[in-house]
């Protein structure tokens, strides 16, 4: 069974969670770019991240470029943004800060 997409007014609510992940609304998903200092830093970030994914069971489309990991989230099940997502991007925001 899909999660349900988050619907007015649970979604402005989980969107106020993960204030530095932009709405995609054409794709009703949430990207964000991280820049590391190199892309030994970049990739370490992308390890962890998909550790975290793969024990949520939810996974990222994610770009690297060099030292720039680009992130987008979204409930393929669902057809769009999921409580998933958002537990992914807090999960995904740790990890970054704790990078050096
Ligand atoms: C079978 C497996 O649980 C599903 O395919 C999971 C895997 N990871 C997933 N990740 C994302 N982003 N969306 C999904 O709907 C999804 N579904």
């Amino acid at each position: 069974m899909p999660p349900d997409r988050l619907q007015e007014p649970a979604r402005a609510a989980a969107l106020a969670c993960v204030p530095d992940w932009t709405p995609v609304l054409e794709r009703d998903a949430l990207t964000r770019a991280f820049t590391f200092a190199d892309f030994n830093e970049a990739f370490g970030f992308m390890a962890r991240v998909a550790l975290v994914a793969e024990k949520q069971d939810h996974h990222p489309e994610w770009t690297n470029c060099y030292r720039t990991v680009s992130v987008t989230l979204t409930t393929h099940d669902a057809g769009g943004l999921t409580q998933k997502d958002i537990d992914l991007a807090r999960a995904i925001d740790k990890i970054a800060a704790s990078c050096p």
